[in-house]
C-alpha cells in the first residue's frame, strides 16, 4: 500500500506536481496548431474512441489548437464487402469507382466524422465536422501512378487548400474533425488518402506538429525497436535498404512534404496506446518516432 491512498493530502500533492509536469510543454505548444491523423487501423473500439477524445479535449483546454483528420480503411472495407462491392488497392490507395466513391463519403463524411464529433462533444468539447468540400477547403486532383496502367477512378491528391474555413473556426474553442474527402475541379468527388490529406491541411496551416497515429509505436529498425528521432536525409536511407516498406512508406513521404511546407515536427505513434496524444505533447519522456529536417 502506497502512503498516498491513505493520505489524500499526500495524493492531492502527487496530483499537483504532475500537472506542473506539464506546465512547459503547455507554454510550449501554447496556441499553436497539432494536426492529429486519427488512422482507420487506430480507431479501435468506443473505449478508445472516448480516450481519443478526451485528449483532445485536455489539449483544446491546455491552450492547443488540435485538428483532427480521420481515415476509416477498415471501416469502409467492412461497409463495401457488407453491400457486396469488390475492392481492391494499387500502390496503397483504394481503386474507387462510382459505386465506391459514394460509399467512401458516406463512411468518412458521414458515420466515421460523427461519431468522432459526438465522441468529442460528450467528452465537454465543441467539435465541428467538416470534409474538404467544406469551403472549398481541399480541391483535389486525379492521381496517375507513374509507371502503372490501372486507372485509379475518383482517386485525388489535394491540389489546392484553402484555410478560410479553418482559420475561422481555430482559436474559438472549436475542435475541426476533417474527413479525407474533397471535390475536384471537374465537379466530381474524390477519395484522398487520409495521410496524405492530413499533410496537406498540417503544411497550409503551418502546424507546429503533425501526429500521425497508427498500428506501431513508430517507425522501427531492422530489429523491430523503435527509432526514437530521424531525419529526412535517414528516412530516405531506411527505406532504400528495405527497413521502411509497405504502409509506411507514403507515411514518411507525406511526413517529408509536411516537413518542406513549413510543419515543425513530425510524430509516427500508436494511437492504441491510451493517451498516445497527450504522452507525446505534455510528458517528458515522449511518444514514437519524431521526424525532423
Ligand atoms: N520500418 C517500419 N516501422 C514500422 N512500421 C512499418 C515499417 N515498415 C513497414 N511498416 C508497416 O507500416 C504499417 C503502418 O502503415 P499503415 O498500415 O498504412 O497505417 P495506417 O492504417 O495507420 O495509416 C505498420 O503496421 C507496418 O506493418
Ligand atoms: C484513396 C484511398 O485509399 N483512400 C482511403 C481513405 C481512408 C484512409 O486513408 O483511411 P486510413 O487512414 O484508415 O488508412 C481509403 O479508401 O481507404
Amino acid at each position: 500500500m502506497t502512503g498516498t491512498a491513505e493520505n489524500p493530502e499526500a495524493q492531492a500533492q502527487a496530483q499537483a506536481a504532475i500537472l506542473m509536469q506539464a506546465l512547459p510543454h503547455m507554454l510550449r505548444y501554447d496556441d499553436s496548431i497539432v494536426v492529429v491523423k486519427y488512422g482507420g487501423h487506430a480507431m479501435g473500439d468506443d473505449k478508445v474512441g472516448r480516450d481519443f477524445a478526451r485528449d483532445m479535449v485536455l489539449l483544446e483546454q491546455s491552450g492547443v489548437n488540435p485538428v483532427v483528420v480521420h481515415g476509416g480503411g477498415p471501416q469502409i472495407g467492412a461497409m463495401l464487402a457488407k453491400l457486396g462491392i469488390k475492392s481492391e488497392f494499387s500502390e496503397g490507395l483504394r481503386i474507387t469507382d462510382r459505386a465506391t466513391v459514394e460509399i467512401v463519403e458516406m463512411v468518412l463524411a458521414g458515420s466515421i466524422n460523427k461519431q468522432i464529433v459526438g465522441f468529442i462533444n460528450a467528452e465537454g468539447g465543441r467539435a465541428i465536422g467538416l470534409c474538404g468540400k467544406d469551403g472549398n477547403m481541399v480541391i483535389a486532383k486525379k492521381v496517375h501512378q507513374p509507371g502503372q496502367s490501372v486507372d485509379l477512378g475518383f482517386v485525388g491528391d489535394p491540389a489546392k487548400v484553402d484555410t478560410t474555413v479553418l482559420d475561422q473556426v481555430l482559436g474559438r474553442e472549436l475542435i475541426p474533425v476533417l474527413a479525407p474527402i474533397a471535390q475536384g475541379e471537374d465537379g466530381e468527388t474524390y477519395n484522398v488518402n487520409a495521410d496524405t490529406f492530413a499533410g496537406a491541411i498540417a503544411g497550409a496551416l503551418k502546424a507546429k506538429r503533425l501526429l500521425f497515429l497508427t498500428d506501431v509505436p513508430g517507425v522501427l529498425d531492422q530489429n523491430k525497436n523503435i527509432i526514437k528521432e530521424l531525419r529526412v536525409d535517414q528516412i530516405r536511407a531506411l527505406i532504400a535498404d528495405g527497413t521502411i516498406t509497405g504502409g509506411m512508406i507514403p507515411k514518411v513521404e507525406t511526413c517529408i512534404y509536411a516537413l518542406e511546407q513549413g510543419v515543425e515536427g513530425v510524430v509516427i505513434l500508436d494511437g492504441k496506446t491510451p493517451h498516445a496524444v497527450l504522452v507525446e505533447l505534455l510528458t517528458d519522456h515522449g511518444a514514437g518516432t519524431l521526424i525532423t529536417r
